[in-house]
């Protein structure tokens, strides 16, 4: 079997505390970016909805517009802000997610970006699960209110290390999409998220682990920093879960930079000890990998 991961590599999760403030939130991503790369990160993610509050009376008032490819500084400066800051870091940047406006379709996204080192746009993934829940009593949230969702499956490659899957927050309740893109070569699967504080104590850290332990390869799930007097509790705790599922790392609730040393050995160790990998019955039950995957949105 070839190598996943091809050659070790250094995450990083930015935990960002974020505003209302654009401009200020993409100044402040900037710093701890770089500080990331100073840290040695070679992949720097930071979480969903990283430079705007989180919510839907949020989205259409500070959703910008990707489409046609590149957008200006006026259409997007998120866009501008990351591709520049994967360049001044020279890593890899899983830009979180921004909410997007789709001009022709009037449609809203919440939309995550990302740049290789040289600052050239690698993928686009619009989440595809929204996050629509009521727990009464507790939390209720309708994304699809104002959000339509994604239509494909992203995986991308990161010369020289290997492939990857991004996928958003809620996305990672649907373990078809993960096993998917692990039997397609990944060998970590990365959310930019906000759980909250009512799920995020009992499933946060289990999701992780849940996907990273069916799949045998690592999961990094990266949270914006709780923000008690804004109208979301995001739950906090970025964390790397590594192919048994063992958590790595993990953070608290405030702002903080979380790393991870990932390798290909810890892989294939895991899927040599325990090898469920070779050993699935197709005969049995279906291979959801299989048939015809979406790697398109429409446009
Ligand atoms: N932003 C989200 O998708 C939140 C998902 C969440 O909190 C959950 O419990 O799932």
């Amino acid at each position: 079997m070839s190598a996943l991961l091809k050659k070790p590599v250094k995450i990083a999760l930015v935990q960002l505390a974020s505003g209302a403030d654009k401009a200020q939130n993409l100044i402040h991503a900037r710093e701890k970016v770089l500080e990331a790369a100073n840290g040695g990160a070679q992949i720097i993610v930071l979480p969903e909805c990283f430079n705007s509050p989180y919510g839907c009376d949020y989205f259409p008032e500070y959703a910008e517009t990707l489409l046609p490819s590149p957008p200006t500084k006026e259409q997007s400066p998120s866009f501008h802000a990351l591709s520049a800051m994967a360049v001044e870091a020279k890593a890899y940047l899983v830009g979180g997610s921004i909410p997007e406006l789709n001009t022709k379709t009037k449609k809203y996204y919440n939309t995550s970006l990302t740049f290789s080192p040289t600052g050239e746009l690698l993928a686009t993934h619009r989440k595809v699960h929204l996050f629509d829940i009521d727990i009464p009593g507790k939390i209720k949230f309708k994304e699809s209110d104002v959000l339509s969702p994604g239509n494909k499956i992203t995986i991308l490659d990161l010369p020289p290390y290997g492939k990857i899957a991004i996928a958003i927050c809620y996305d990672i309740r649907f373990p078809e999409l993960a096993m998917i893109a692990a039997r397609k070569g990944c060998f970590a699967l990365i959310y930019p998220g906000a759980f909250n504080t009512t799920t995020g104590p009992l499933h946060w850290r289990l999701q992780g682990q849940a996907r990273a332990m069916d799949n045998q390869l690592y999961v990094a799930l990266c949270s914006p920093a709780r923000d008690m007097s804004a109208s979301y509790h995001a739950w906090g705790h970025s964390l790397v879960c590594d192919p048994m599922a063992q958590v790595l790392v993990e953070a608290g609730e405030k702002e903080e930079i979380v790393y991870a040393d990932l390798n290909n050995e810890k892989i294939e160790e895991t899927r040599k000890g325990i090898p469920i990998t070779w050993q699935r019955r197709f005969d049995v039950y279906p291979d959801v990998s299989a048939g015809e995957v979406s790697l398109e949105d429409e446009v």
